[in-house]
């Protein structure tokens, strides 16, 4: 096997920011398979052939893909030990006076729920946040209302009537429940949890100030539109009311949500599966599904001294929908819609944090993240940019059936990761540094003559890992852009013609209203002929009546002259009530076309910030381009470098067999240079003893 890495390296773990935690929970009963395996907060995944992943990589090799996390929690882990880890110290600073969020994300029955609220038998986060709370901060179960929250941060102090007014609220709730085999039940689940629960710690608040007040709330987003599931509605399957996101001082909130006043963990806790009860009402008679929505429980703590002296601090619990894909789950009309619509607020969410991530590195304060694009972001807008105490847990079943749609829910979280993670992925400059390495290497083996070939196949491996990573991050990255672009480009044509249809209305009533102003203008002018007409002819009547005078009774000049003026009055009236229709009518059409002024100048804008996303596009390809270019240049520079290698193991080896050669010839010469040696010696001997035997003949 030949594993190649993908994700976020084992060290860079090290680089966690306290603000964003990342964990995943595996749901347990799920047969584990060997697709998975877990290792120090590293999840490994083997790309199974037959999936997306694989079908997109194209590449004939097994695909192992890592991802990392502040804490993986596995199987076998219980309710408890989650809770412990992941929350129980975000609520003690909620408690304190912090905001705080949680997020349970991932594909549709992975357990998102099943964290968040649990089973009556395991309670989940909530109810454990609950009972957690009200341990720690003791609050007189009798005690009454005094200090609601209002949107803008502040609150309201209740008069003994508004009092009375909450705390029905409240018993209308309790009334509510169908039947009260019901809240007994939930009353023995919640007290056999408080029993189970009663030997963990409580946490230490910082002071106990005497106003404590516990006040909640429960909504869902149900495509696009925010429902109270707290409504109390008596005449069940009426549709039910969408809320409007309004802000305040900065605040974003919804517009006439209910917040129930609570005095115990037990009242909370009913109230909460009021809530729940009212999503699965829905999903069996409005063919809605809980999972088809995101879910948010929010708890609003008021703390103070006096009415002048408080803190209200929020924590929100959002189980978000299901991100399954609509391919896979054949959804059809309503269901298809829902889909489309969580997945677009899900792309909004990841969208948002990307942007927040951007804003982080760059150390700006312009945040162009597109919150507004959903409500969900809108919601937790505060707690996306970092201001509040937010932490994620990814939920995944690790069957394999829903690898892909794991995969999605797994690559969002990396995204999230970014937004605390200061290490980026492998870049090129890592890249070039692999090869400066490589090329090193291979310089100091030919000097050495040391071709062991370790390291060669080291650096390769590198090479081939690098280039592996870079294909990734670039398909990633093309994948990341093309969706961005047409999604920008698919909302820049939809409020393009939205604003093209405004304008040619405008345009038509400008004309109509010109056309019943010139009308008016003639009629008027018409009018003005006819009075003129009329003064005419009361002179004429004048000059007749003073000439017939004498003849005539003067009553009946009189009322002549009385007709005259009513008629001239009448007139005088129909003119001034034209002049002034006449202004009105001016002063729209000045307004009217102002207002299209106004849209030519947002279209302008709109245009301006739609050619600046294109430019910044072109600049990321070219970027893409760029790195392309380096890999190229590096991969050839690789095969130079290994050509060259070739070319000087051909030389050594012939300078080698050459020595040889020489070495050969060198012994044959040397074993002649003894052979003559020796025969000279001989030689020598030879004429030494002829000398000797001349000698003797000499003196004989
Ligand atoms: N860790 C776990 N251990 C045991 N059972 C689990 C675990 N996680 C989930 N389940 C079970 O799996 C089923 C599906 O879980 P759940 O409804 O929480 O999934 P979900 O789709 O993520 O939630 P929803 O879509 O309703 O928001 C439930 O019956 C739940 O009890």
């Amino acid at each position: 096997m030949d594993p190649d890495l993908y994700g976020i390296s084992q060290q860079q773990t090290e680089y966690w920011d306290e603000t964003l935690n990342v964990y995943l929970r595996i749901k347990g009963r799920v047969p584990f398979g060997d697709l998975y395996t877990i290792e120090d907060n590293v999840l490994s995944c083997i790309v199974p052939a037959s999936s997306q992943a694989a079908k997109l990589n194209r590449q004939n090799r097994i695909i192992i893909k890592k991802f990392s996390f502040s804490k993986i929690f596995g199987p076998h882990t219980t309710q408890d030990e989650l809770f412990d880890v992941t929350v129980r110290e975000k609520v003690l600073d909620f408690i304190n006076g912090a905001n705080g969020s949680l997020l349970t994300y991932g594909v549709s029955g992975a357990g998102k729920t099943y964290t968040m609220i649990g089973t009556p038998g395991d309670p989940g986060i909530i109810p454990r946040a609950l009972n957690y709370i009200f341990r720690t901060v003791c609050i007189n179960p009798n005690s009454r209302p005094c200090c609601k929250p209002m949107p803008n941060g502040k609150i309201e102090i209740l008069s003994r009537s508004k009092q009375e007014v909450e705390l029905q609220v409240r018993q209308g709730i309790f009334k509510d429940q169908s039947t009260s085999a019901e809240l007994l039940k939930h009353e023995r689940t919640f007290l056999s949890m408080q029993n189970t629960l009663k030997v963990t710690p409580v946490g230490v608040v910082d002071f106990f100030p005497p106003i404590f007040e516990v006040w909640v709330s429960f909504v869902e987003i149900y495509n696009e539109n925010i429902f109270d599931l707290l409504e109390v509605n008596s005449n069940r399957g009426q549709q039910r009311t969408k809320l409007q996101i309004g802000t305040s001082h900065r605040n974003t909130y919804i517009k006439g949500v209910k917040h129930i006043f609570v005095t115990t963990g037990l009242e909370a806790y009913q109230i909460l599966q009021f809530g729940l009860h009212n999503i699965s009402y829905a999903s069996t008679n409005l063919n809605m599904h809980s999972s088809r929505a995101h879910c948010i429980f929010s708890i609003k703590l008021v703390s103070g001294n006096n009415c002048e002296e408080y803190n209200v601090s929020n924590f929100n619990f959002c189980d978000l929908a299901g991100s399954e894909r609509m391919k896979k789950t054949l959804n059809e009309g309503d269901r298809a819609k829902e889909s489309s619509k969580i997945n677009t607020s899900l792309s909004v969410l990841g969208r948002c944090i990307r942007s927040v991530r951007e804003m982080q590195k760059n150390n700006s304060d312009i945040c162009s993240a597109p919150f507004r694009d959903s409500k969900l972001t809108q919601l937790l807008q505060q707690a996306l940019q970092g201001k509040e105490n937010i932490c994620m847990i990814v939920n995944m079943s690790p069957s394999p059936e829903t690898f892909d749609e794991n995969q999605q829910a797994l690559i969002f979280s990396t995204i999230a990761q970014e937004v605390v993670v200061k290490e980026p992925k492998a870049n090129p400059s890592q890249l070039q540094g692999a090869f400066r390495t490589f090329r090193q290497s291979l310089t100091n083996g030919l000097c050495e003559n040391d071709f062991s070939g370790d390291e060669l196949k080291e650096a390769r491996n590198d090479i081939a890992r690098l280039t592996l990573e870079m294909s990734e991050m670039k398909q990633n990255f093309e994948i990341i852009l093309d969706q961005e672009t047409s999604h920008l480009r698919k909302n820049y044509n939809i409020i393009l013609n939205i604003k093209t249809e405004q304008l040619a209305e405008a345009q038509q009533e400008i004309e109509r209203l010109k056309k019943s102003n010139n009308y008016l203008e003639k009629t008027r002018s018409e009018l003005h002929w006819k009075l003129n007409k009329l003064e005419e002819q009361q002179e004429t009547i004048v000059l007749s009546d003073s000439e017939q005078e004498d003849e005539e009774n003067s009553s009946f000049s009189t009322r002549k002259e009385d007709k005259v003026g009513d008629i001239e009055e009448q007139h005088l009236l129909q003119v001034k009530l034209l002049e002034d229709k006449i202004k009105r009518l001016e002063a729209i059409i000045r307004e009217k076309e102002s207002e299209a002024d106004d849209r030519r100048l947002h279209d302008e804008e709109n245009r301006k910030r739609l050619d600046e996303l294109n430019c910044t596009n072109s600049e990321l390809r070219d970027e893409i381009r760029k790195l392309e270019l380096t890999l190229h240049d590096a991969v050839r520079d690789y095969y130079e470098l290994e050509e060259q290698e070739k070319s000087l193991r051909i030389a050594f080896n012939d300078l080698t067999a050459r020595n040889c050669v020489l070495e050969d010839k060198n012994i044959l010469l040397m074993q002649e240079l003894d052979e003559y040696r020796n025969r000279c010696l001989l030689q020598q001997q030879e004429l030494d003893d002829l000398k000797n035997s001349n000698t003797e003949d000499i003196i004989n």
